[in-house]
């Protein structure tokens, strides 16, 4: 389980191609060990364009599908078949590929407006810890549907989800798991790329309130060249 006062530990990797080699790796070995351990995989998948990559190359890889259990870290309220969904997103690269059960992939209902979509994923979602959650970096330091300067939901027991009506990022309405929500889990890691990323990164090695760092404590962030900050010291 996380650890609440552990620094993220920093992975910083070429580009995305070789992050998204790895990290799919990665996800495969920590669901073959839930699997053996525990008899399922539960996962959390990120939105956005960074884990594309990643995500494309899991159907290449021997994965026993039927023990998956999918959900979303955050989706944006928009028609079931937009193209800016995380779930179409998702079903392009990755899951229209695979045999997971559709009764155990979890994409959640943001067609239904977002408080509707909230109260009905937080009874969707698993009573027990998640075995691992994939998250993004914005700009502005925001991840899943968290933003700055808002309530992310970080105390402990708040609701599983939330919905959001003023997001900074097209589009405005949203759903988002709640930061104590998304840190009950086994693993976290975060998946950062592209030099449009620094500012949010430097924010973060710095402390600031974003959300990234209320959510990423004892997180592991995967990130490449151009996203770490210039003038500090590669990490690895
Ligand atoms: O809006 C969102 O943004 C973040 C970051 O996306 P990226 O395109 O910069 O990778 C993403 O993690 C989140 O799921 C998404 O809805």
């Amino acid at each position: 389980m996380l650890r609440e006062n552990a620094a993220p530990r920093w992975h910083i990797y070429p580009d995305n191609a070789e992050i998204s080699t790895r990290l799919a790796t990665a996800v495969t070995r920590i669901a073959a060990e839930a699997i053996a351990r525990r008899g399922a995989f539960h996962l959390v998948v990120a939105g956005g364009n960074t884990p594309r990559a990643a995500y494309a190359r899991l159907p290449t890889l021997g994965n026993d599908w039927q023990r998956w259990h999918i959900y979303h870290g955050d989706e944006r309220c928009l028609p079931v078949e937009d193209a800016e969904r995380n779930s179409v997103m998702l079903e392009d690269t990755w899951l229209s590929q695979v045999p997971i059960p559709r009764t155990q992939i979890h994409h959640i209902p943001a067609e239904k407006g977002a408080r509707e979509a909230a109260r009905i994923y937080a009874e969707v979602l698993p009573r027990q810890h998640f075995d691992l959650v994939l998250l993004g970096l914005g700009e502005d330091g925001h991840t899943a549907s968290l933003f700055p300067d808002h309530d992310w939901g970080r105390d402990k027991h708040t609701p599983a989800t939330l919905a959001i009506f003023d997001a900074a990022k097209a589009p405005a309405e949203r759903v988002s798991l709640s930061a104590w929500r998304l840190r009950q889990t086994r693993a976290l890691f975060f998946l950062v790329c592209g030099a449009g990323k620094q500012n949010a990164l430097r924010a973060w090695l710095q402390n600031a309130a974003i959300p990234a760092a209320a959510v990423g404590s004892d997180a592991d962030v995967w990130l490449d060249k151009a996203a770490w900050p210039e003038m500090l010291p590669e990490t690895q």
